[in-house]
């Protein structure tokens, strides 16, 4: 889950049901306490127990879709306060599992307003390509309610950490489109009831028109910036499945019962081709749109999915992508993002550990190097500092409040307007080859990278050696060309570890 995800454990449900009350009648008192989960065994077992068995009695699907749909709101109505209406017969997304995403989105769109200062002023505006549909009850978590209104009351509380982009509050904007008239219908119903309505604007799409470029065609008005970026992120929560036959299939290989099944009109659980044909008809029209949306991400309901569209996105050469995973429960989700931009993500967002999907990660946005010399992270930041300061050319500064890692001992950012290190330019450079024009200082920087002095590796080594996990972490933050980053972490890496060396 995660870290800043407000739900690690399950909520009071007596409290919420006393701040919400139409979720009362869904209590269920047993010995371990009062839950709502009519599937959870202990539960079941209270009763059972006493007529000497254990006979797990799943109530009708009805009654667990509604009591779902009251929990929804419920939380929505206390840690949003936003007031929502769910469909009976539209799906109703689970809150903790669906914020996942919505964190991970907000940690990508931090992660590029860093490597963007100039740009900090701007707006946040986005598609909620179907995610949190407001039809659905998406509304309190549609990237505009996160990136303005409820991300500040979630920070105002105390649930997360204090973000970046809370100080871009006013004037965010979201695009919501579907194509189902009910669910629009109830969308545009849920913005008008919390006074959404300068912030969200819905969208009737055609289901066999485009999915994004009409976006880009008629809702640019204000959102377009001066480099022609419209929008900083899209989001998609796809119908998953082929068709019925393929429902009932992923039904029946569910082992705990109805509550897995879910629910939804046929709209939302069944396009042609499934979850792949759909994000990939994304990527296809995102291959024309470009740099005109920072961020094109999506969840995916399968890793063999992810597999797919990583390989299109692949043949169409965007090597700028992020895969994770949202795993609550039971539930295992993955999502992509993918940028035709400049800004790289670190490897934290980027990047996920599990074995069976790591032929499909991007290359590494983090290098670490390891310095047994250095006695201590202030030495290291000493002489990490003498020799950034004497690198050609190179701006150094240090990261503003918002901008820092939680624990490094010294955090620089580096911003490079031109080639001074690597080989061929040092090479240039001895054969008496200088630049003929000093580098225009408003040009964008061929090179961003953080530098950060950390303390990190597993215990055992710890013990043995305090100076053994002390660390150069390089996370590239901006530009096109990987090799001028890895060539620049390891011209670094050499003149720290000689620096050292000489100590
Ligand atoms: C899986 S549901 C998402 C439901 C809900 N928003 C959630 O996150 O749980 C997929 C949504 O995509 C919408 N949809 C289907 N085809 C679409 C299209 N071509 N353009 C936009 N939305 C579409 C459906 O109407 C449905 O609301």
């Amino acid at each position: 889950m995660h870290p800043r995800n407000p739900y690690q454990n399950p909520p009071d449900f007596q409290q919420l049901a006393d701040a919400y009350p139409p979720l009362k009648p869904y209590l269920v008192y047993s010995y371990h306490g009062v839950t709502i989960d009519f599937m959870d065994e202990s539960a079941q077992r209270s009763d059972s127990s006493q007529m000497g068995c254990r006979v797990l009695i799943y109530p009708p699907y009805s009654i667990i879709e509604t009591q779902n749909r009251r929990l929804t709101e419920a939380l929505l109505y206390r840690d949003f306060q936003v007031t929502i209406n769910i469909p009976e017969d539209r799906i109703c997304p689970p809150v903790p599992n669906r914020l996942n995403y919505i964190l991970w989105l907000q940690d990508v769109v931090d992660a590029t307003a860093i490597a963007e200062p100039t740009d900090s002023e701007r707006k946040i505006s986005g598609i909620d390509m179907s995610f949190y549909n407001l039809s659905s009850s998406g509304l309190p978590f549609s990237p505009s309610l996160d990136f303005c209104c409820n991300w500040s009351v979630v920070t105002h509380r105390g649930l997360a950490s204090l973000s970046f982009t809370s100080s871009l509050l006013s004037g965010n904007r979201l695009f919501n489109p579907d194509v189902d008239e009910k669910s629009l219908e109830s969308a545009r119903f849920n913005v008008r009831r919390n006074n959404l309505d300068d912030r969200i604007t819905v969208v009737k799409s055609k289901p066999s028109g485009s999915m994004l470029l009409h976006l880009f065609e008629s809702n640019s008005d204000g959102a377009s910036t001066s480099n022609g970026v419209h929008f900083d992120f899209t989001m998609c929560n796809p119908p998953f499945y082929r068709n019925r036959e393929e429902i009932l299939r992923s039904a029946e290989a569910k082992e705990f019962g109805p509550a897995a099944v879910c629910t939804g009109a046929d709209v939302e659980m069944i396009a042609p081709g499934g979850e792949v044909s759909f994000v990939g008809r994304m990527v296809q029209e995102s291959v024309e749109i470009r740099t005109k949306c920072r961020w094109y991400t999506s969840m995916l309901g399968k890793l063999s999915s992810l597999t797919e569209i990583v390989t299109l996105l692949r043949v169409h050469h965007v090597d700028n992508y992020a895969c994770t995973e949202f795993v609550q429960g039971r539930t295992r989700r993955w999502a992509i993002a993918w940028s035709f931009g400049d800004v790289r993500l670190p490897d934290c967002l980027a990047r996920i550990s599990s074995t069976e999907a790591q032929n499909l990660m991007p290359a590494r946005n983090t290098l670490r190097q390891s310095y047994p010399q250095a006695k201590s992270l202030v030495h290291l930041a000493s002489v990490v500092t003498a020799i950034c300061a004497l690198l050609h050319d190179i701006s150094v500064r240090s990261p503003l409040p918002g901008e820092q890692c939680a624990g490094a001992g010294l955090e620089i950012i580096i911003a490079a307007p031109r080639d001074t290190w690597s080989r061929a330019a040092r090479r240039k450079k001895a054969h008496g080859i200088t630049m003929q024009t000093e580098p225009d200082s408003s040009a964008e920087p061929i090179l961003v990278c953080r530098i950060v002095c950390v303390e990190e590796g597993d215990n055992r080594m710890r013990e043995e050696s305090a100076s053994g996990s002390i660390k150069l972490r390089f996370d590239w933050m901006k530009g096109r060309d990987r090799s001028l980053y890895e060539s620049f972490t390891s011209h670094v890496g050499r003149k720290v570890a000689a620096a050292l060396g000489a100590c």
